[in-house]
């Protein structure tokens, strides 16, 4: 029988099938982090068990870390504090891999996982965590799990899981200069809205996403969880195996040839079934910002602020508290909304090739915003962005410099906004108060976040290319 990449992946994991298709997973990864893992370790510890196989187990603190340079003098917020105290004592008592906060590897969990060769095609990678989808750029099944989840992987390396269904995504021709993939990423959930994958398993195809590089597959992949599913997969590809090769944790010698020799089975059948089919053709899809409170609220730079009357199926209320959040008028032009601050990061957009992005546009450049900051995604993204000389054209254009973390993607650290402050940022979620009660965020790819930082209002970045700095 013809099978999908997700079929396959899923096919061989399975340890046990109950009669009503129930299955119990094998778990190749699982990478924890501190905000959903202490009770986890908690009830290990109660029921007298040890973690099963610490050794495919990956623990790094992101969500609570400070970004700033004078973290080592440590947490201040106790909540945060303790909870990066716990992951610590856990995961030096259970003997997992571990990136402590000083530790030049320490990043954001999804950063750190493929950056480690951890994320390998084929395998099973969960995390407490919901945007675990972003290793699906492998043609890895990954995907997130609750806290008792958690719990039981620790205990047994298996996960209790019923099996989706298959969706695929396929965005057909070539990006035009200046879109990226986050710009497809936003358009998917903007096609298909936030429920649009509700059940299934997106895998991605098409020219366009074959021509991403990996950076950009796990920009793609990150969001499908935004989509409402519960996974996102790309095949692998040469692309991803150049990738993979020699990273500290991927196969080495006979058993890379023999695990290559499996990864290039990975794709899906060409007769395969499908239960939904999306097509999007890259020509056209353009440079897009969020205007409300959900990713789906999402429209080309060349658009205006929506009218809540034009919606349908009970969204119209939606859109009036979004507008009335956002602070914004219908009809507005979406380039005229003028931004306060800038935040260019997180596990969506805050790996090398991001920062490259930005660094393009900022070059010779000087922001006209309150406040800008770059998060990469790892130590050693951040590394990498210095020896290239990234970090000096942004602080020349006036950005913050930080360390690495999940920063102001969310409000668990000390980098938030204040209520009502506008944010161009890159992150995944623009949820109210998600960067700090009150905080307006807007999401779009790094290029036109610099963009913004540049002009102090969303910018369409077509516009500034080409022009001199
Ligand atoms: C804190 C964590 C559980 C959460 C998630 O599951 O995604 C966070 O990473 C997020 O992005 O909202
Ligand atoms: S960077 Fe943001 S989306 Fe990613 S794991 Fe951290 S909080 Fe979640």
């Amino acid at each position: 029988m013809p099978k999908t990449l997700y079929d396959k992946i899923w096919d061989a994991h399975v340890v046990h099938q109950d009669t009503d298709g129930t299955c119990l997973l094998y778990i190749d990864r699982h990478l924890v982090h501190e905000v959903t893992s202490p009770q986890a370790f908690e009830g290990l510890r109660m029921a007298g068990r040890k973690v099963r196989a610490p050794d495919k187990t990956i623990a790094v603190p992101d969500h609570n870390v400070p970004t700033t340079p004078d973290r080592e003098h440590g947490i201040e917020n106790p909540e945060s504090r303790i909870q990066v105290e716990a992951l610590d004592r856990n995961a030096r008592e259970s003997g997992v891999h571990y990136y402590p906060v000083n530790d030049v590897r320490q990043g954001i969990v999804h950063i750190v996982g493929p950056e480690q060769g951890w994320t390998l095609p084929g395998m099973t990678v969960v995390c407490g965590d919901s945007h675990t989808a972003t290793h699906g750029a492998f043609g890895a099944l990954a995907h997130g799990i609750g806290t008792s989840e958690v719990e039981h992987v620790l205990a047994t390396q298996t996960l209790i899981q019923q099996k989706s269904k298959n969706m695929k995504v396929e965005i057909t021709g070539s990006l035009p200069p200046g879109v990226t993939a986050k710009d497809i990423t936003l358009s998917v959930i903007g096609a298909t809205g936030t429920a649009g994958g509700t059940g299934y398993v997106i895998e991605y195809c098409g020219q366009a996403i074959r021509e991403l590089s990996m950076e950009g597959r796990m920009t793609v992949c990150n969001m499908a969880i935004e989509g409402g599913a519960r996974a996102g997969l790309i095949a692998p590809d040469e692309k991803t195996f150049q990738y993979v090769m020699g990273r500290p944790h991927a196969p080495k010698g006979a058993q890379w040839d023999a695990a290559l020799a499996w990864w290039k089975t990975l794709y899906s059948d060409d007769d395969a079934q499908w239960d939904k089919v999306i097509t999007l053709r890259a020509e056209d899809i353009a440079p897009v910002v969020t205007w409300g409170t959900s990713p789906e609220d999402v429209l080309p730079i060349t658009a205006h602020v929506p009218e809540p009357d034009s919606f349908t199926g009970g969204k119209t209320g939606a859109a009036r508290r979004a507008l009335a959040y956002m602070g914004l008028e219908a009809g507005q032009k979406l380039t005229d909304i003028e931004i306060d601050t800038v935040f260019i990061g997180s596990c969506t957009n805050g790996r090398i090739e991001d920062l490259r992005a930005a660094a393009e546009v900022l070059k010779g450049r000087k922001i006209a915003v309150k406040r800008a900051m770059i998060v990469p995604g790892s130590g050693l993204v951040r590394a990498q962005a210095e020896e290239e000389g990234l970090a000096q054209i942004f602080m020349d254009a006036g950005f913050e410099w930080r360390l690495a973390g999940c920063s102001m993607c969310l409000a668990m650290n000390p980098d938030q906004l204040a209520p009502g402050e506008r944010c161009a940022a890159t992150s995944n979620r623009n949820f109210e108060g998600r960067q700090g009660r009150g905080g307006r965020t807007h999401l779009m790819s790094p290029a036109m976040a610099a963009a913004a930082a540049i002009t102090g209002r969303l910018t369409d970045v077509r516009d500034l290319v080409g022009e001199p700095a």
